[in-house]
């Protein structure tokens, strides 16, 4: 299955650079992996809600080419590393071809968005900055593969 992670949002913090250099190469190793990063959406007298719907139609063209829509958001369900790597190993048992994943812009998805979603996962219940939540995601995909493959990474 390929995975394409799509974020939205600037990210030029070193240590969001350091960990794509880190776990990229390492993710690619296991997975067709595809790291897609798009800009905020700049809306001319923008409200929230306006810049939401424009980053939401980008996400919506994103899917159209993959057969699931995952959501990182901090409302989503609780899943714990093992439960991640169930949920990838599923999708890859159900031969879902291309899966995207997608972590939010600054002001997060608007309502709508939630109803096209597979899964709602959270990470937590604490609300992390989007640069912070792309870290976590690409060790959390990484931490995933190695228990899909035995490899010792996790210890629980
Ligand atoms: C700064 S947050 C969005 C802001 C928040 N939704 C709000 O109401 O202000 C940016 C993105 O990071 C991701 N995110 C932040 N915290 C998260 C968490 N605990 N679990 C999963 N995703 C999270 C989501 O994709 C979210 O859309």
């Amino acid at each position: 299955m390929k995975i394409s992670l799509l974020t939205i949002g600037k990210s030029n913090i070193s240590y969001v650079n350091e960990a794509e250099t880190y776990y990229l190469p390492r993710l690619r190793h296991y997975t067709r992996f595809e790291y897609l990063k798009q800009e905020p959406k700049k809306v001319a007298n923008a409200d929230i809600t306006s810049v939401q719907k424009a980053e939401m139609e980008l996400i919506l063209r994103e899917s159209e080419g993959s057969d699931c829509l995952i959501l990182f958001d901090e409302r989503g369900k609780l899943l714990s590393s093992r439960e991640l790597a169930a949920l990838i190993g599923q999708l890859q048992n159900n031969s879902v071809r291309h899966s995207l994943w997608v972590i939010g812009g600054a002001y997060g998805f608007h309502s709508d968005l939630y109803s096209k979603a597979k899964k709602i996962i959270s990470l937590s219940k604490l609300t992390f900055s989007h640069q912070l939540v792309r870290v976590i995601v690409l060790e959390q995909f990484y931490r995933a593969f190695t228990i899909l493959h035995n490899h010792p990474y996790h210890h629980d």
